[in-house]
């Protein structure tokens, strides 16, 4: 059997950072500072990056855990937390630690959804009092996924994903494949072959069946372990890519059928489990703190 994970759930002591789907990706235009017009469908995942803040009263901005190849003043949660210092005033500082369970560059938005959640956390921690239209208008210079992690409702998104309608979708149970390979989100979007000129979807269009991701074919051809995923995925109904990849993925109905997969899943794979959610871990989280 594949080296595996399941889910655990998060310990209450922990902020989680969730994992997002995008259940379809279309690039319908560029704009011209070079990003990329798109149309997606966001969904939450049961998998989580946990974060712990403590306060500080000096006003500095600490992080405890290396995440690997980031330094301390690229890192995603540190970026977010001095973004609310500049916005708010606040004088209050904090140490972070983030335990990354997330695969790094694998169109899970882990990096994106660890902003999101310290941006959350901190606006609560330092009673800084924004509302969630002023965190999501600071969450998107950090990235183009980090408003829906904000918001906390799965969406159909558009612009560079920061326009999103909240949407109810089926919560199904996903098999997740992780191929030993990171993707650049920046080198997807820069490709000469990238389509960039998809005619323009509807959410009808999504929920009839199309579920096309424009990045594809590129990152099939650029990444073997993409495809060796997505070769495997194709004898279970067929696997989707996240994002700009590199993770894969596969719908079921129940968890059983998922667990199934899961278990015939090749070596070398590292592959999960997980429920589909509409509504972020991180919302339910905060609901037990009020
Ligand atoms: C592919 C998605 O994950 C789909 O949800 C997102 O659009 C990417 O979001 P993200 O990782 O937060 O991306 P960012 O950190 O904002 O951008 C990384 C790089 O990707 C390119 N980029 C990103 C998003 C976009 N709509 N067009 C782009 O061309 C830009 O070159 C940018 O420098
Ligand atoms: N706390 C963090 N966790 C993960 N990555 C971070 C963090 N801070 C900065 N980064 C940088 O962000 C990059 C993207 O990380 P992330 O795990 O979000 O990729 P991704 O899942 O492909 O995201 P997306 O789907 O949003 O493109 C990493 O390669 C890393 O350089």
């Amino acid at each position: 059997m594949s080296e595996t994970f399941m889910f655990e759930p998060t310990p209450a002591s922990f902020w989680p950072a969730p994992a997002k789907l995008n259940l379809m990706l279309r690039i319908v235009g560029r704009r011209p500072d070079g990003y990329h017009e798109l149309q997606t469908v966001f969904q939450f995942i049961d998998r989580c990056d946990r974060l712990r803040f403590e306060v500080r009263e000096d006003g500095l901005i600490r992080r405890l855990l290396d995440v690997p190849g980031v330094a301390p003043e690229d890192d995603l949660t540190v970026r977010a937390a001095l973004t609310l210092q500049d916005a708010t005033g606040c004088r209050l500082g904090a140490t972070i630690r983030c335990e990354k369970l997330l695969p790094m560059g694998g169109g899970l938005g882990g990096g994106s959804s660890d902003a999101a959640t310290t941006l959350v956390a901190l606006n609560r921690l330092w009673s800084t009092g924004l509302d969630e239209d002023a965190l999501a208008e600071l969450a998107l210079p950090l990235g183009a996924d980090v408003p829906v992690f904000v918001r906390g409702f799965a969406a159909w998104g558009e612009g560079v994903g920061e326009r999103l309608t909240p949407v109810m979708l089926p919560e199904p149970w996903y098999l997740v494949l992780s191929p030993p390979c990171s993707v650049s989100t920046r080198d997807v979007f820069m490709h000469p072959e990238l389509t960039r000129d998809s005619v323009p979807a509807t959410l009808a269009d999504f929920v009839a069946g199309d579920v096309l991701n424009d990045c594809l074919s590129v990152v099939r051809r650029e990444y073997a372990p993409v495809e060796e995923a997505l070769e495997w995925l194709s004898g279970w109904g067929g696997g989707r890519l996240t994002g700009t990849g590199a993770c894969v993925f596969a719908v079921f109905e129940d968890r059983s059928q998922a667990l199934r997969a899961l278990e015939h899943c090749p070596p070398a794979m590292r592959a999960f489990v997980a429920r589909g959610l509409n509504r972020s871990p991180l919302l339910a989280y905060m609901d037990t703190l009020a």
